[in-house]
């Protein structure tokens, strides 16, 4: 634990990310008055670059329980790049990032459990299929029956549960998404790292994408995602924009892709409707250790359904 007792006042009397922002004549919040709780994220003073080339400066965002935020910005922002920092994935130049008012480096496994971060492509293992990559990570969390049911209902729902036999990579680009979105939130994650979710997603599954990230929020979690474009349904309670290598709040009202949507709080599609669905996966949560899921627990989802690059 690195942030210090004087930190967490400081915090708790809203001197963090959220109120520096507004210091600097930032779009203010619904929610601006001082809060009790930390928040589930909060980073500050992050910077990146590739090399030589400088790709954001001191950036600070936070996301507290129940948020739904977009991170909005033209290509080659940063936005992945900021994306795969906040995951751990990557380490920032300056800044530190708190994940449930603990220092997180990407290091540990703990704080990793309660991360997923869905990658713009997600990855998956060449030798397991969308079955074995689900009962994977239920049984590296030895998942209760309850999260086994609701991982099959979300595979029902998205169309993909009679598939499951197959391997991600006869999938389609949409079929992959579908997959690692399920697996990124079956398991409740506390944060939600999302980058351009919706990309090669159909229509209905766009709006049942809504449904389940409000879902995800009125479950206590704090959502991120990284958009160009609405998500259905879904008006953000903040909105963060990245430009110019700088990162501002502005006014969810205001902001072109939440489309002057209701406003901050007003994230209130309906409740999913995932129909009871056949009883779970194949076989029970088992006794895999976490450890052994490269990436940690919601973090594998992370890993499996990672970077584009070195699985299938
Ligand atoms: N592995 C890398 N090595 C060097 N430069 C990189 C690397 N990945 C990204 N960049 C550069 O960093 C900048 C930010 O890229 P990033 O992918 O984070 O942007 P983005 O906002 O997500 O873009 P988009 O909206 O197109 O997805 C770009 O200039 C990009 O060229």
């Amino acid at each position: 634990m690195v942030v210090d007792a004087g930190d967490k006042a400081a915090k708790a009397e809203g001197v963090g990310a959220r109120s520096e922002a507004l210091e600097h004549g930032d779009a203010p919040r619904a929610d601006d008055a001082p809060r009790d709780e930390l928040p589930v994220l909060d980073a500050y003073g992050l910077s990146f670059g590739y090399g030589s080339e400088r790709v954001w400066d001191q950036v600070d965002v936070a996301l507290y329980a129940g948020e739904i935020g977009y991170l909005t910005g033209p290509n080659g922002a940063g936005k992945t790049t900021l994306l795969k920092c906040l995951a751990g994935w990557m380490s920032p130049r300056s800044g530190q990032i708190d994940v449930l008012g603990e220092r997180f480096t990407g290091r540990s496994r703990a704080i990793r459990r309660q991360i997923a971060f869905v990658a713009d492509v997600p990855a998956f293992y060449e030798d397991l299929t969308a079955r074995e990559h689900i009962d994977f990570v239920l049984r590296a969390n030895r998942a209760e029956r309850e999260v086994v049911d609701r991982a099959e209902r979300m595979l029902e729902a998205f169309g993909i549960a009679e598939f499951c036999n197959a391997y991600p990579s006869a999938f389609s680009r949409g079929m992959r998404q579908k997959l690692a979105l399920v697996i990124a939130l079956m398991m409740k994650p506390k944060l939600v790292l999302m980058d351009e979710p919706t990309g090669p997603l159909d229509p209905d599954a766009r709006v049942l994408l809504g449904k389940l990230v409000q879902e995800a929020a009125r479950d206590g979690a704090a959502v991120l995602l990284s958009c160009h474009h609405e998500l259905p349904g879904v008006a953000p309670d903040v909105v963060y924009d990245l430009r110019d290598g700088r990162l501002r709040e502005v006014d969810a009202h205001d902001s072109v892709v939440a489309g002057g949507a209701s406003g901050p709080g007003a994230h209130d599609a309906g409740p999913v409707e995932l129909g009871a669905g056949p009883d779970g996966c194949d076989g029970e949560p088992g006794t895999r250790d976490a450890g052994s899921c490269p990436g940690g627990v919601a973090g594998p989802c992370a890993t499996a359904v990672g970077d584009g690059g070195s699985h299938a």
